[in-house]
């Protein structure tokens, strides 16, 4: 769906990418994940020709971007940057219609869609359509920023650091709720990040750069599990065990229950990683697991989890 082919960006004698390719297939979630400077945002920006590459080409849908006229290429896909970009004079609900509006769709329609956008983002449209960004909360105009980048119902979406200007929590919350989305929506996303628990928690693939190159392009278990180079290696760090069990749903390695009733439990939906965590604030080797309505539907111990991880390292 989208393709780089040796993309080459130099600013003078600097060069900021030197020589990527790359392939996202449709319906991926992709992250361009790296320190800071390591050419992240440019290469993202190649891709709606916000930045022309000095060599090489990049392909969406198979058509060579050089070919495409750059605001309809912009219309044609959702963009959304950290600082959000929201116009302050327009109401949320005119925001959320501006690509509608670019592209002559009739009032009702856009209206239409606007407020549906809003509701799939978690903003009750009766309550935020005739808001302005300034009464909104960070984590609110992110919502509205994505709203927006969705309205025209694009098949690709372009996102620089799209949560990074709120606190951890609401973050978090951002992160599933896109999660959730997405598994509906399965448009093919690139995705800015330089917070590697973000990329893990929401790839399918994570494309780690360092100085303007591709150092590893693999899905998040395979990066964690197989680090290629040194500066993987240490880009990972010693949260590697822990964001790899972050990636093991629990369900395979429950157990039945056994006459021992544990004093704590967690729901079925959760990861090796929070049981894990919980084992250990709770200085228990055993778990219960909790279905949906609370109903207490199996067991999880210390050592399920201990060699989870140890037979992936084999
Ligand atoms: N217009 C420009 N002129 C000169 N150098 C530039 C220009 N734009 C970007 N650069 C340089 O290119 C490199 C890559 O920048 P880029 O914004 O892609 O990094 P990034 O990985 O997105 O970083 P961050 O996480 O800090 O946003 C940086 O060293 C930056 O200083």
């Amino acid at each position: 769906m989208i393709r780089f082919e040796n993309v080459v960006k130099r600013y003078g004698d600097f060069e900021a990418l030197g020589g990527v390719s790359l392939e996202v297939a449709q319906g991926q979630l992709v992250t361009l994940l790296g320190p800071s400077g390591c050419g992240k945002t440019t290469l993202l920006r190649t891709v709606n020709r916000l930045i022309e590459p000095t060599e090489g080409t990049v392909f969406v849908g198979n058509r060579d971007v050089r070919g495409l006229d750059g605001v309809e290429l912009r219309r044609g896909m959702g963009y959304v940057i950290q600082s959000i970009g929201l116009f302050p004079h327009m109401s949320v609900l005119e925001n959320v219609m501006v690509v509608p509006r670019l592209l002559g769709w009739k009032k009702e329609k856009r209206e239409a869609r606007a407020k549906e956008m809003l509701a799939l983002v978690g903003l009750e449209p009766q309550t935020f359509a005739g808001r302005y960004p300034r009464e909104l909360s960070g984590g609110q105009a992110q919502r509205v920023g994505l709203a927006r980048a969705l309205a025209a119902d694009p098949p690709v979406l372009l996102l620089d650091e799209p949560f990074g200007a709120v606190d951890p929590p609401t973050r978090e919350r951002l992160q599933d709720e896109f999660l959730k989305l997405q598994s509906e929506l399965r448009k093919t996303v690139l995705f800015v990040t330089h917070d590697l628990e973000e990329a893990v928690k929401i790839s399918d693939r994570i494309c780690l750069m360092n100085g303007g190159r591709v150092e590893q392009y693999d899905p998040p278990e395979v990066l964690l599990r197989r680090p290629k180079t040194p500066f993987v290696q240490s880009f990972l760090g010693p949260s590697r065990t822990l964001l790899r069990l972050s990636r093991i749903p629990l369900g395979g390695l429950i157990e039945p229950l056994d006459s021992h009733r544990p004093s704590v439990s967690i729901p079925h939906s959760a990861s090796a990683r929070e049981a894990f965590s919980t084992l250990l604030a709770s200085g228990l080797r055993t778990l219960g697991v909790s279905d949906a309505t609370g109903r207490l539907v199996g067991l999880v111990r210390l050592e399920t989890l201990l060699a989870a991880v140890s037979e992936e390292e084999a």
